[in-house]
């Protein structure tokens, strides 16, 4: 896989730098509470545990699936809920953690479905934030890195499902996108 890679952007040791500081950010602002940490699937798999394994709290765990990417590095502006969340979330404050923030779409109607089941307060743990993506105005709470405007790919996120299990963050040869 290295071999379609153009360039690195985040290392194995910067990801796992960005994880510490978030879990340890967390443990202090969530000292004496009991958060749900709600990952956002698929994307989200790695930095969630990178990040639990930091957060020194007792805290419980669900997870959402949802995708706007059908392959493809464009969102296909409607979200899908493929699987809903099981724990009741009336009253809880919800950690909510994501690989990453583009047009702002899945936080957004993750935002609103958290708040349509009563959830008490809601924060957003992302690893990769990109700004220049946003098509809905939109910020999370924790964000390990501000990438720049290019469709990335690893450490969960997808291209065509491929690449998740690269341990780093990079962007892709343009060959690839023309296989
Ligand atoms: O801000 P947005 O433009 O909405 O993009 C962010 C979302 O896109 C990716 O999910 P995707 O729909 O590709 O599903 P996946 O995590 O299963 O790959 C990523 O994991 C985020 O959840
Ligand atoms: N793999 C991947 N998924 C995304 N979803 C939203 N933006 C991106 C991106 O840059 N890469």
């Amino acid at each position: 896989m290295d071999n379609d890679i153009e360039k690195v952007l985040y290392s194995r040791e910067e990801i796992a730098g960005a994880a510490k500081r978030i879990g340890k950010e967390l443990t202090h602002d969530y000292e004496g509470r009991q958060p749900l940490v709600i990952s956002v699937l698929k994307g989200a798999i790695f930095f969630t545990v990178d990040v639990l394994k930091e957060f020194d709290c007792y805290t419980d765990i669900d997870f959402v699936d949802v995708s706007s990417y059908h392959g493809g590095t464009e969102s296909s502006g409607k979200v899908d809920l493929v699987r809903e969340i099981n724990t009741d979330i009336k009253g809880r404050d919800i950690i909510l953690i994501e690989d990453i923030i583009d047009t702002g779409r899945t936080l957004e109607y993750m935002v609103n479905l958290l708040k349509q089941g009563g959830a008490n307060d809601i924060k957003v743990c992302t690893l990769l934030d990109k700004p220049e993506g946003r098509v809905v105005d939109i910020k999370a709470n924790y964000v390990g890195f501000n990438v720049p405007n290019e469709f990335v790919v690893g450490y969960g996120l997808d291209y065509n499902e491929l690449y998740r299990n690269l341990p780093y963050v990079g962007i892709l040869k343009p060959a690839v996108y023309q296989k």
